[in-house]
């Protein structure tokens, strides 16, 4: 059985003020235990935030990282920075991140080896754009990004990862992927990590949706035999949405 996770992904927003009173709203809830819950904060907020969680159901996990351990990378983290504060996740590969700040699947590929080595699960992001769905060349593009994130990453480790599917054109939009469109994609990842590995490890290995999840669309997405959880950006901001969608199972 693959356990849910629900990741909030906070993105560039909250000050270490701000961040302090939301993880403090979440905590001062009840927490379906049946649920991983992973907030993934701003580097500013990780090492308050890290104290804030310890000894709590929450996780912590970072939006990005480097791929070396130190060196001359000016405004970059690294791997060990980030375990020394006890961050046990990190997004890598994220649309926007690849839109914006040139990440590119070697970059992806490199990360993920690395926070592997560190012990730091990978939350890898894979995703098409409006552009790619509307031609039809979506799968190609989603069947290249996790064939290239995961070369030369052993069965072993891959089973460790995370991957979430957000497809570019539902993030942020209020446009959501229906739960069809969202469990297609999620199965034909799961077919194409059998394809690079096998049966056994491709079901091991847990996949998320992202792309405008709230409330009141996180059941059916659950429902999905492929989906096994949410990378959720603008409902991670506000505590009651992030602590229903958590509780997903039990708002019956
Ligand atoms: O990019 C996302 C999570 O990483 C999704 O963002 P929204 O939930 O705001 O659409």
């Amino acid at each position: 059985m693959r356990k849910p996770i629900i990741a909030g992904n906070w993105k560039m927003n909250n000050t270490i003020k701000q961040g302090e009173s939301l993880v403090s709203d979440i905590l001062g809830k009840d927490l379906s235990r049946d649920v991983e819950v992973v907030i993934c904060v701003p580097f500013t907020f990780l090492d308050r935030a890290s104290k804030l969680v310890t000894g709590t159901q929450i996780k912590l996990g970072a939006q990005n990282m480097h791929w070396e351990e130190k060196g001359a990378y000016t405004g970059e983290i690294s791997p060990v920075m980030l375990n020394e504060i006890k961050v046990e996740y990190v997004i890598i590969g994220h649309s926007e991140r690849r839109q914006y700040f040139n990440e590119t699947d070697e970059t992806v590929n490199k990360k993920i080896k690395s926070a592997l080595t560190y012990n730091l699960t990978p939350i890898v992001c894979v995703g098409e754009s409006l552009e790619e769905r509307e031609n039809g060349k979506y799968k190609e593009l989603i069947e290249s990004q996790v064939t290239k994130a995961f070369e030369g990453i052993t069965k072993e480790d891959a089973v460790k990862t995370v991957i979430a599917y957000e497809p570019i054109w539902a993030i942020g939009t209020g446009k959501t992927a229906s739960s069809e469109q969202a469990e297609e994609i999620c199965a034909l990842i799961r077919s194409i990590l059998e394809k690079l590995y096998d049966a056994d490890t491709s079901q091991k290995i847990r996949v998320l949706y992202g792309g405008s999840v709230k409330p009141d669309n996180i059941k059916e997405l659950m429902n999905m035999e492929n989906i096994d959880g949410a990378l959720v950006g603008g409902a991670s901001l506000k505590a009651n949405d992030f602590v229903q969608l958590v509780n997903y199972k039990l708002e019956e």
